[in-house]
């Protein structure tokens, strides 16, 4: 039981009347993990989560989410998983309160204790009718919804988006207690900002298909730095470039700036020090940067 893993797809494509949203995805979440799922807007994140919900029903390929296929056991997934989606459905003159109510009997388990926790640790309040509330607090509250009923499986369609930092962290907390717990994490975001201080793994999807899985842990040990020297003569530009795990490398006169690997970093500062140096300045590149560097191509946040 304890290793299983609670999605699995296996050549998982959808097309919608020609256009392929997603092509041959191949993705396997473990039980008791958080999995950050990236890509920019379009890349099919979406398509992909509500294909794992059974809303969908995929063009070829399948998906199995907690053990049965999401498609021909969509209400018992649904049951089983708590979906945050990408724009959450609310009825503006219902309160929280009436919404935890509500939704607890369509799930046959109306917790309220649990709704009013999470309320309160994301700094919601649930007497108010829904249409009153700010967009960050509508998502909170749908937050609450999704969680509430302690599901086995959360899948989160960008769910931070619209909260501020400080609530964003305490979600956060909520999602490490999840899987403390037990429980597994599917969230999408479009940014990695959003997800690399709590995925245990991150994919990246781009034009539908799937180009990346990594470790966080991994991703941190590739991450660039951003290297800057000066020397009191010219050099120049082969000294550097054939050290592998340099990039960007710019030479100008008696300066030299590049973005290094960590693997880099000894044989570059030895190529440093055959000259006389002025200034050097090596400072590590935040992830963001780094992700880019691998998987961008400039246009993570692209519309
Ligand atoms: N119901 C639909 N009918 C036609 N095309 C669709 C439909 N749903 C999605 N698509 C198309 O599939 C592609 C992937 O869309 P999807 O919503 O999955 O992307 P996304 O990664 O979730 O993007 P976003 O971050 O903007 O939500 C897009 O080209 C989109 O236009």
């Amino acid at each position: 039981m304890g290793d299983e893993a609670v999605v699995r797809t296996a050549a998982l494509s959808k097309s919608f009347k020609g256009t392929v949203a997603l092509r041959d995805v191949d993705l396997t979440i473990e039980r008791g993990e958080i999995f950050g799922y990236l890509g920019p807007n379009g890349a099919g994140k979406t398509t992909t989560l509500r294909l794992l919900m059974g809303m969908l029903r995929p063009t070829s390929g399948r998906a199995t989410v907690l053990g049965q296929d999401a498609w021909q056991h969509a209400v018992d997934v649904h049951r089983r998983v708590g979906y945050l989606p990408g724009e959450p459905a609310l009825y503006g003159k219902l309160t929280g309160h009436q919404h935890v109510s509500y939704f607890g009997h369509l799930r046959r388990d109306p917790d309220n204790k649990s709704a009013a926790r999470l309320a309160a640790r994301l700094d919601l309040e649930l007497d108010r009718p829904a249409r009153e509330l700010s967009k960050g607090n509508r998502q909170k509250l749908a937050l609450v919804l999704a969680m509430m009923s302690g599901p086995e499986l959360l899948i989160l369609d960008e769910p931070t988006s619209g909260l501020d930092p400080i609530v964003q962290q305490e979600f956060h907390t909520l999602l490490r207690e999840h899987t403390e717990a037990g429980g597994s994490v599917l969230l999408s975001s479009h940014v990695l900002g959003e997800v690399q201080r709590v995925a245990d793994r991150i994919g990246v999807v781009r034009a539908g298909r799937l180009i990346a899985v990594e470790r966080m842990a991994d991703l941190r040990v590739k991450s660039l730095h951003h290297v800057a020297a000066r020397f009191t003569d010219e050099v120049g530009a082969e000294e550097f470039s054939s050290v592998d795990g340099v990039r960007d490398l710019v030479v100008a006169g008696p300066a030299m700036t590049c973005m290094a690997t960590q693997s880099a970093l000894d044989g570059l500062l030895r190529q440093v020090t055959r000259h006389r140096v002025v200034d050097l300045d090596c400072a590590e590149a935040d992830l963001e940067e780094t992700f880019l560097a691998y998987y961008g191509g400039g246009d993570h946040d692209a519309t």
